[in-house]
């Protein structure tokens, strides 16, 4: 396999970030790759930004489906890459790119490899939000070509490369985005007394959010409340009238998200009375856990000890969220993380995952897809 050729891919890749549902460039890009294979075999869909392409099995009796994500991040990228976002603002910093590009090697291998099972490559819009898998999941064209078990890896800064990590059962958690807008009465720097001032309403909640995982989940059943945005007010002399928090809700169980949930809003409705504001909360979109399927995962793990296509590590369930755990709750398989070794982590604007790890996602992925789909 050519593997400089899809690092060269995913350096285009990384340059144009899109967000959820607007990767109308990324779309092209794969489609345009798509169009330059041997087209015998192929049956090439879109779904709003994203792509499904079905590879023809020579003696199907099952499809296998791998999925990547495709958007990007809000961020402003400060890498010293040569190949750095032209899309202001935006950036893959979440491995996107790696993601895509090891899904195009693969495709680009079978397209030439074919196996005996069909074998469905399923380019995901808008991973980070507000979620394009169960959408997806829904439409027409996925349920005509409908796998019958799934694969997907994400990149782990904190493994070198060369390992492959992963774990049967739990593996991410389920999560919920946050968004909390609060609406009091603007007015002069000077006259407090006057006006109802939603920076501190909003400093208050923020405090008290705190107060949550920390005292009224178990503690041997996690949980995480990050509020990563606060907007509120509008010149350093006049009382701010509105103030937005934004931020996600991650727990291991769904009875704790219940929890979070039921404490959150009897904080805000605090916030109501003790601020004399006016509160909205918004959940935004919500994501199931990532499961992996026992037998598939236990039947991976000893493929990578026999074959050793990558070094095994048996990962810790992690608080990060993936709406890849709703391809997972109908469909069994697993998701992996792919170890590409940086000092800074996933959403940091600096992380430069090392890309000798496409080399191993592809030798690691078509081992075992090529395994998968001839032998059984
Ligand atoms: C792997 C990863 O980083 N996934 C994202 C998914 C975001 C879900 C949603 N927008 C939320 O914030 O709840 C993550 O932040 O874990």
């Amino acid at each position: 396999m050519d593997t400089e050729r899809f690092i060269n891919i995913r350096r285009q890749l990384h340059q144009i970030p899109e967000p959820g549902f607007e990767e109308f460039k990324t779309q092209q890009f794969i489609l345009d790759f798509i169009s330059g294979l041997p087209q015998e075999r192929l049956n090439i869909q879109t779904w709003k930004t994203g792509v499904l392409v079905r590879v023809a099995g020579l003696n199907p009796r099952k499809t296998i489906g791998y999925r990547t994500d495709m958007d990007g991040l809000p961020i402003f990228e400060e890498t010293s890459c040569d190949f750095a976002s032209v899309h202001n603002g935006y950036m893959h910093a979440c491995g996107h790119d790696f993601h895509m590009s090891i899904a195009i090697g693969l495709l680009d291998y079978f397209v030439k490899h074919p196996v005996d099972d069909h074998l469905l490559f399923i380019f995901q819009p808008a991973e980070e939000g507000p979620g394009g898998a169960l959408p997806l999941m829904q439409c027409k064209e996925f349920q005509a070509v409908k796998p019958d078990m799934m694969l997907a890896l994400h990149i782990a800064p904190e493994y070198p490369v060369g390992t492959v990590a992963v774990k049967k059962g739990l593996l991410f958690a389920n999560t919920s985005e946050l968004f909390i807008d609060l609406k009091g009465k603007g007015g002069h720097a000077a006259y407090p007394h006057l006006s109802n001032d939603m920076v501190i309403a909003a400093s208050h909640l923020v405090t008290q959010l705190q107060s949550i995982v920390s005292r009224n989940i178990d503690p041997l059943d996690s949980a995480v409340l990050t509020v990563g945005k606060i907007t509120g007010g509008t010149k350093q002399n006049i009382i701010a009238e509105t103030a937005r928090l934004e931020g996600t809700i991650r727990t291991l169980s769904s009875a704790s998200m219940v929890k979070v949930k039921s404490r959150i809003e009897a904080l805000v409705k605090g916030i109501e009375s003790s601020f004399e504001c006016e509160a909205a909360i918004d959940y935004g979109a919500n994501y199931y856990q990532v499961f992996n399927d026992e037998e598939l995962t236990d039947e991976f793990i000893s493929f990578l000890k026999t074959e050793k296509p990558a070094d095994f590590y048996h990962c810790r369930e992690a608080m990060t969220g993936e709406d890849f755990g709703y391809f997972l709750k109908e469909i069994p398989g697993f998701m992996f993380w792919l170890g590409v070794d940086c000092d800074f982590g996933l959403h940091h604007s600096r992380i430069e995952p090392k890309e000798e790890a496409i080399p191993v996602a592809l030798r690691t992925l078509s081992a075992y897809i090529e395994w998968k789909a001839t032998s059984q």
